[in-house]
């Protein structure tokens, strides 16, 4: 499988915020966003996710699952929000999203508990989300990306909140994934540990 995104733009309001831009990534590799405040980062994977509109240009895959064309039908979007609601459970949270996503082609989430665990927060599924620390929210919404299977992960700045043993413990999750021959895109300027991602640097667009 293989994602192409070709010549994109985006506007915010009357601006221009991102021109021209192009990358291809293959089972398997990670591209890396980074940039300046401002300069365009999550409003790029928010039109990766399916949640903005291009102005101009193309996303597709090839030789993907038959009948998805576009990326975001098979991403998982882990956004600066966790989507989480505060008064659901964690479990509740987590068993939502894996009804809610469903399993693309190719592979299946695992079960919530198994996802807690793999998180380092086995233990507090029954506590509601909102009585989590600030980084324990960040780790569930890391489960959240094991609980239902999707080939591509849009990341923006997933680190954020996180203590130096979660980085490392994230750090492991995409490894896996790359391994199994996920894609990943992360907007961030932690090294989150993938060997060898390719890079975008967003510039933002002056006008
Ligand atoms: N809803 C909106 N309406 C209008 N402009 C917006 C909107 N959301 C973002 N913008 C503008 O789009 C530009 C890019 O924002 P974006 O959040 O994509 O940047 P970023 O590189 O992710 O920044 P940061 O590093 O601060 O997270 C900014 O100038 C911002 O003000």
């Amino acid at each position: 499988m293989r994602l192409l995104a070709e010549g994109l733009s985006a506007r915010r309001g009357e601006d221009l915020i991102f021109n021209d831009i192009s990358f291809s990534l293959a089972a398997g590799e990670a591209l890396v966003v980074t940039g300046p405040n401002g300069s365009g980062k999550s409003t790029l994977l928010r039109v990766l996710a399916g949640l903005l509109r291009a102005e101009s240009g193309r996303l597709s895959i090839e030789n993907g699952p038959s009948g998805f064309a576009h990326p975001h039908e098979l991403s998982h979007y882990l956004g600066h929000r966790n989507a989480m609601k505060r008064e659901l459970t964690v479990e509740e949270n987590l068993s939502f999203w894996q009804r809610f996503l469903g399993d693309s082609p190719g592979g299946s989430g695992i079960d919530l508990s198994a996802a807690a665990e793999a998180v380092g927060l086995a233990g507090i599924a029954q506590l509601p989300f909102g009585y989590l620390s600030a980084g324990q929210q960040r780790r569930m919404a890391m489960a959240k990306l094991l609980v239902a299977y999707r080939p591509i992960w849009l990341l923006d700045e997933p680190t954020a909140a996180l203590d130096v043993s979660a980085d490392r413990l994230f750090a492991g999750l995409v490894a896996a994934h790359l391994d199994h021959g996920g894609i990943v895109i992360a907007a961030t300027h932690q090294p989150l540990g993938i060997a060898q991602p390719k890079t975008l640097q967003m510039k933002g667009f002056t006008h």
